[in-house]
């Protein structure tokens, strides 16, 4: 009988759902066949969701009572664990844990499985070594479907360069009027009776580089949607995007098409098979696939991005074919090519093992430094390496999340 915890270390190229189906098969570590078993992982509350969604049914609530759908991605994965550890498995297969925790959240979850392993086998699947959990001595790599002894590799150091060229120009680049590209006074955001946000003021102007920090459910998704456009409480507030009050006859379209976006979630349920190059393409259309036909000068920007990725040579393999960090290298080229005023990055990172993290903050400081766009940085994680050049913090309360700049 398997009495050891494990941790399963995989990179963002391995195929982390055919892990799963291996353990709870009992292919994998088939000691654990006989056992109750739960799994904790970002699947498993897409999952559920989906359920509440079709059914018009909550299975599982968040504390505030909120459904898993209205739920922030913190609270979700809390009201997850609540209800694996209520429903008492024998062993938790528990995926990416920090991941979308605020500082707070994590130290508690950490705390939480440090009591949980003296009654709970825990085996847990990270894509980052420093996550693995410290009562766990045994560390496995998955690979080629089995897992061997992981076998530790010099660490690589945080200032390597992976991008040796600059970054392509833009074909016609996006003039504006005003400097300041984002501007909040005094805007809250209330849900029911129970206030979110409590009179912000912030403002981001050209080229500034922004990481937004707050604990979960402190409001950062809620502000990421007064901005975007998709969010009807942005009317009526003193918000002004790119030089206009919100709500003066723009389009949500008028206002995305001068954002890039990439959240880490963009992708669930696209399932069509897209050249590399026809995705970097589709960032001239704001769509997420090529359904127009793109001219030639879009054609050899995309081709100066192919090529400042090394993906020359793979351009009409399909997008779906590629490990997660490159899929989020050749989205970060979407979302670039125009060179938008204005790049929102929503917990870019989550998911990615230690080296494209490495390769993915080198691509995100390299725009930051080498181009007029403005980031916006939304993430628990501490990346190191990464260089904002200011932080926004949102700091919960009773009456609201309140906002200041920190550095
Ligand atoms: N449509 C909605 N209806 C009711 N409550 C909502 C709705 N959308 C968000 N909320 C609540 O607003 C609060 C802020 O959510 P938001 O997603 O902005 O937080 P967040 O800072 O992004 O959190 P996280 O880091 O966990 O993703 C949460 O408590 C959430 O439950």
């Amino acid at each position: 009988m398997l009495k050891t915890h494990v941790a399963i270390y995989i990179t963002s190229n391995n195929n982390k759902q055919l892990l799963l189906n291996n353990i709870l098969s009992g292919e994998l570590l088939p000691n654990l066949k006989p056992l109750k078993g739960a799994v904790f992982s970002e699947y498993v509350i897409n999952k559920h969701i989906d359920l509440e969604r079709r059914y018009g049914h909550v299975f599982i609530t968040a504390a505030n009572k909120n459904s898993l759908a209205h739920a922030s991605e913190g609270e979700r994965k809390k009201a997850l664990l609540q209800h694996i550890i209520s429903n008492k498995p024998e062993y938790i297969i528990a995926d990416n844990i920090y991941g979308n925790l605020d500082v707070e959240t994590q130290k508690n979850i950490k705390l939480l499985f440090h009591k949980l392993n003296k009654s709970t086998i825990i085996i847990q699947i990270t894509n980052r070594l420093q996550d693995v959990l410290s009562f766990i001595d045994t560390v496995f790599q998955f690979s080629e479907n089995t897992l061997k002894p992981l076998i530790h590799t010099e660490d690589e150091k945080n200032t390597k360069n992976y991008f040796i060229n600059t970054l392509p120009k833009p074909h016609k680049p996006i003039v504006l009027q005003t400097k300041t590209l984002v501007k909040f006074e005094n805007v809250s955001v209330a849900y029911f009776d129970r206030m979110i946000i409590k009179n912000i003021n912030w403002e981001i102007n050209q080229g500034e580089f922004w990481h937004l920090k707050g604990a979960n459910g402190s409001g950062k998704s809620t502000i990421l949607s007064l901005i975007s456009g998709d969010n009807p409480k942005a009317y009526n507030q003193n918000i002004y995007l790119f030089g206009n009050k919100k709500g003066s006859g723009e389009s949500v379209w008028d206002i995305k098409k001068q954002i890039g976006f990439f959240g880490f979630d963009m992708l669930r349920g696209f399932k069509k098979h897209e050249s590399i190059e026809n995705m970097i393409l589709s960032g001239f259309y704001d769509s997420v696939g090529l359904y127009k036909h793109p001219n030639e000068s879009e054609i050899a920007i995309a081709q100066q991005w192919l090529a400042l990725l090394g993906m020359k040579s793979i351009k009409s393999k399909s997008f779906q074919t590629l490990s997660s960090g490159h899929k989020r290298l050749v989205l970060i080229a979407r979302a670039m090519v125009k060179h938008p005023p204005l790049l929102i990055l929503d917990e870019p990172t989550n998911g990615l093992d230690d080296t494209d993290a490495l390769m993915f903050t080198s691509l995100i400081n390299k725009i930051a430094t080498e181009t007029n766009t403005a980031i916006l940085y939304v993430s628990h994680r501490e990346e190191a390496g990464l260089k904002p050049d200011f932080i926004y913090q949102l700091s919960p309360s009773k009456t609201g999340s309140t906002g200041k700049q920190i550095i």
